[in-house]
């Protein structure tokens, strides 16, 4: 065999090689996820924040509504039905503080009405940084999509919590929270499925994440209106026939058009899954309550505002008109309260 013959069979796996250390070693390409950023010094972020410094990560809570917050260390302790964890100092900075996020992953943990202008501040600091939208609703990914973000990642979070003092949260975990992808690809959310999961607060890669999605929000559709508009806890559905009786024409709507977009599930299945974070959560106040009662915006307009939305882009304004009317009426109610 002459030597360009054996150039010529050898070059594909030559090539295979080259492509794969630039893929491997070029940041622009390939991030470097050395530390996990998580916008939102709020109930989820706290918690979140601690789990991972527990299990030896690397990182720094970043306020989401406060551009020039000044570095600080903050001791957060997590309570938990199977006992506190030890109190763990977590950094705490703000946006301003840093030039490029690109090392990390970036977990948003703030509430979804905050997108619009957090995608802005991003754009110049993300690169190919994955990006973990850890938030209910639906389109909340939508400004980051938007703005050509590359890789953009979406959690179902199954826990629930809550903020006791600055310094306390309580924290429920209900089972591994889904992740998947939204813009981006499957080795990349399992690498950072892979750097988020720890035993205090588990996630999962889910490979269909859109029916999660819809099935989660169809849930808060009907507790974050409905709770608040009754000023009641989540437990009311399981509790009071009437309660889950309207629970049952709202999820009835929205299912309709979950299905018009192309997400098949059935109505008892939403109900169960309904039932099931009624029964756990007993006593607790949805967010959207305890923001109203705090005189703070609510995340109405990516449920059921979003759903009616979706519903008139399809020409089937009709089928949700129930739906919708609740998410006005807490709207409404937030407003006459703020
Ligand atoms: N708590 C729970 O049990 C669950 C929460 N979720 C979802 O997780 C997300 C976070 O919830 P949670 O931690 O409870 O909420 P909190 O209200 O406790 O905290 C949210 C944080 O969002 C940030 N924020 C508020 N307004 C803005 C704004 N205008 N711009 C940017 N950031 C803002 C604030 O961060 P900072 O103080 O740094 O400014 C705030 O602390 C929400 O989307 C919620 O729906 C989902 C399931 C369960
Ligand atoms: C419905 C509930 C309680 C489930 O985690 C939730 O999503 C929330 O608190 O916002």
């Amino acid at each position: 065999m002459n030597a360009s013959r054996i150039i010529r069979l050898a070059f594909p796996f030559i090539l295979n090689y080259v492509v794969y250390y630039i893929y491997l070693f070029t940041p622009e390409i390939y991030p470097i996820m050395n530390k996990i950023y998580i916008i939102g010094y709020g109930a989820i972020g706290k918690v979140l924040a601690v789990a991972l410094k527990l299990n030896g990560h690397e990182v720094c809570i970043i306020r989401g509504s406060i551009a020039d917050a000044p570095p600080q260390l903050q001791e957060i302790t997590v309570e938990s039905a199977s006992g506190n964890w030890p109190s763990t100092e977590i950094h705490i900075g703000s946006l301003q503080q840093f030039r490029s996020l690109e090392d990390g992953i970036i977990v948003l943990a703030n509430k979804s009405f905050g997108n619009a202008r957090l995608s802005e501040v991003l754009q110049s600091k993300v690169g190919n940084a994955p990006i973990v939208i850890m938030q209910n609703g639906l389109g909340v990914e939508r400004s980051f999509i938007e703005k050509g973000f590359s890789n953009i990642y979406r959690t179902v979070l199954f826990a629930t919590s809550q903020n006791l003092q600055d310094g306390l949260v309580r924290f429920k975990p209900v089972a591994a929270s889904a992740v998947g992808v939204v813009k981006g690809n499957e080795q990349l959310l399992n690498e950072t499925v892979e750097q988020l999961n720890t035993p205090q607060f588990p996630f999962r890669a889910e490979k269909s994440i859109q029916p999660v999605i819809w099935k989660k929000a169809i849930s808060n559709c009907v507790f974050n209106s409905i709770c608040p508009l009754l000023e009641t806890d989540n437990g009311i559905f399981h509790r009071d026939e009437n309660a889950l009786a309207l629970a049952r024409r709202i999820i009835a709507e929205c299912v309709e058009i979950a299905a018009a977009e192309g997400i098949r599930l059935h109505a008892d299945e939403v109900e169960a899954s309904l039932l099931q974070i009624s029964r756990s959560s007993d006593g607790q106040l949805i967010s959207t309550y305890q923001d109203i009662l705090n005189k703070r915006e609510t995340e109405i307009e990516t449920l059921n505002l979003e759903v009616a939305a979706i519903a008139q882009r399809l020409h089937k304004q009709h089928v949700v008109r129930e739906t919708r009317l609740l998410g006005e009426l807490t709207l409404l109610k937030s407003k006459l309260h703020r």
